[in-house]
């Protein structure tokens, strides 16, 4: 547990702490050790606030503390939330003090997009892409920051975007808040001293992951809401969210203010010296030195996997992962595997590849029904419900039984109970539609198998193998990115899908592939092709070679690879979620 640089950070008695590490170093695992040492500060009556960004993060994290701190210690001293829930817990609880109903109820991330969308029907592609970044743009602006509904009106009118104006006009006579006015709402209300109080007397310390990925509006809540002692960890060098209103400069600048100069890590505990090279080449490109080494070189097979591929279609490259996803599985069950894809549309050949291979057990990540924290919420809920209950009867029970702070988890469920509502009508009945969704039994955030995914939603994860299809122009660097700053970021989330494997990355483009209208046409290679080649001593064939000679090396079928054994294998908790999450004060 001890850092190269000496002592542990996480044992640091100053009560501020910054600590920077590139990735797999550990700033998960820093923030649950921290938690401990925090324990004993606080008060009888503290707790411990920890914020993420998503629900996967929220998951990770909650993991993490869990194991370390134990389920008692946990539910009765952490509060773990994200940015948006922590925003919805304040509004509920104190929103009347600014004349906001806290009865509201609370937005998902789709409800403006939903408001938008009635402005971008109907439109081509490019314009209604364009009118839509530009009307999230005025919102965006007008709201990142404690103002009133008078204020961010007046923002509109001077932005001259009048579907922003009108989208905010219909918001406010339906009486409804968008996903974005939660924070600035929440803002608000923290700076009512007495109130900000409150939370400061509850939480003793405050816990942010990712302090890269804040917006200074984040920033100032997290501040706002503990001052006995704030912890933040992260990486400037996976910055991958200035789209979303991350300032990782400004907020970097802040926190070295009030923390001091931050606490480095560079011992990756994750990853194989394999995988760490593609990633500090990757990091040389972003003109960073950090030489990410590996704690226990020795300790991986073979070093690990690092290889490129090219193939003449996308439907060839997706067959081609299947069939090497298929050998890693059968030797290795218990392995993790990730499909990354930049973004979504690439997605389209490895989603169909792998829908056809039914031997292999895969999870799609932007299917709300195949979370399965989630689909045990359906399962166990159906199972509790007479035999003729019918969907809005489910639907009000899953609700129901979440906490209404919770907006993400609010919205996935939703999500999931209308994919849910195709699949019943399908099989015939609630029952039969529950009989056919997967239970995995294990805790852990990750199961083994094969993960079909995006950059973003696989950011702070990790799996045995990954694949990053797709790598030409166009998707990497994604083309709308033209300016050196956003080049820069997309380099970022090269690095990030790269580092999110532990034994082997692989790396892969087509020559050719399918326009939307179903003809055929040529690609470019991406320009961070030759780095990532210069990087990766494996072809198509040495790979196959590598994972035919890891499996005939006999490791133990059920390992998921052979290689050192992770902390975060595997935690199995009894703690319900809804039972921890409390956190609201003043009530
Ligand atoms: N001190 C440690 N001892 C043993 N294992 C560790 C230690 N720190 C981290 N690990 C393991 O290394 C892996 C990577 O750690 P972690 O996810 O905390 O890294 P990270 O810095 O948050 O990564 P990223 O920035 O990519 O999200 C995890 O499996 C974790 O359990």
């Amino acid at each position: 547990m001890i850092q190269e640089t000496g002592l542990d950070p996480a044992c640091s008695p100053a009560a501020n702490l910054l600590a920077i590490a590139p990735p797999g170093c550990g700033k998960t695992e820093l923030l649950a050790r921290r938690a401990v040492h925090l324990l004993g500060g606080l008060q009888p009556h503290q707790r411990i606030l920890a914020l993420t960004f998503s629900n996967r993060a929220k998951q990770n994290l909650r993991e993490r503390l869990l194991r370390t701190l134990g389920p008692q210690r946990f539910s009765r001293h952490v509060r773990v939330t994200n940015f948006h829930g922590h925003a919805a817990d304040i509004i509920r609880a104190h929103g009347r003090t600014l004349g906001l109903d806290p009865a509201t109820p609370m937005p998902g991330r789709s409800t403006l997009a939903d408001a938008i969308s009635l402005f971008t029907d109907g439109l081509d592609i490019g314009p209604a892409f364009n009118r839509r970044k530009a009307i999230e743009a005025a919102l965006t602006a007008a709201k990142q920051g404690p103002y009133d509904d008078d204020e961010v009106r007046e923002a509109l009118a001077a932005s001259g975007n009048t579907f922003a104006q009108q989208i905010e006009a219909k918001r406010l006579a339906e009486g409804i808040f968008h996903y974005e006015d939660l924070l600035r709402h929440a803002q608000r209300l923290l700076r009512v001293e007495e109130i900000a109080r409150l939370y400061q007397l509850h939480y003793g310390a405050v816990l942010v992951d990712e302090f890269q990925d804040l917006s200074p509006q984040q920033l100032d809540i997290a501040l706002a809401s503990s001052s006995a002692s704030r912890t933040f960890v992260g990486d400037p060098l996976q910055g991958i969210f200035s789209w979303a209103g991350a300032r990782p400069a400004e907020v970097e600048r802040e926190l070295r203010n009030i923390c001091g100069e931050p606490r480095r890590l560079t011992l990756s505990y994750r990853s194989s010296p394999a995988v760490l090279d593609v990633v500090n080449h990757v990091a040389a490109r972003l003109d960073d030195v950090a030489d990410l080494r590996s704690i226990r070189p020795d300790a991986w097979p073979r070093g690990g996997a690092a290889a490129t591929a090219s193939f003449n279609s996308g439907g060839e490259e997706a067959g081609w992962i299947v069939d090497r996803a298929t050998e890693i599985l059968s030797a290795f069950p218990k392995a993790t595997i990730g499909v990354i894809t930049r973004s979504g549309w690439r997605r389209k050949y490895v989603d169909a590849a792998f829908s056809d291979a039914a031997h292999l057990r895969c999870q799609r990540w932007d299917l709300a029904i195949e979370d399965n924290a989630m689909v045990q919420r359906l399962v166990a809920t159906v199972a509790q419900l007479p035999r003729q209950a019918d969907m809005e009867r489910l639907r009000s029970a899953v609700l129901g039984g979440i906490d209404p702070s919770d907006v993400d988890t609010m919205e996935q469920a939703t999500n999931a109970l209308s994919e849910f509502e195709r699949l019943a009508i399908q099989a015939g009945s609630l029952a039969a539609a529950a009989a056919q969704l997967r239970i995995v039994e294990e805790g852990s955030a990750i199961e083994p198998g094969v993960h079909l995914l995006n950059a973003h939603t696989g950011k702070g994860q990790q799996f045995d193998w990954v694949f990053v299809p797709g790598f030409e122009d166009w998707h990497i660097p994604d083309g709308r990115a033209d300016t050196a700053e956003q080049l820069a970021e997309e380099l970022r989330v090269v690095l990030v899908m790269v580092s999110r494997a532990r034994h082997g990355v692989v790396i892969t483009r087509a020559r050719s592939l399918i326009s939307k209208a179903g003809n055929p046409y040529a690609t470019r290679e991406s320009q961070w092709w030759p780095v990532i080649v210069e990087a990766c001593p494996m072809n198509a064939n040495t790979l196959a070679q590598h994972i035919s000679e890891l499996a005939s090396q006999g490791a133990p079928r059920d390992e998921s690879v052979s290689a050192p054994p992770q902390a975060s294998e595997q935690v199995r908790t009894e703690v319900a979620e809804d039972s921890v999450a409390t956190g609201t004060v003043g009530q």
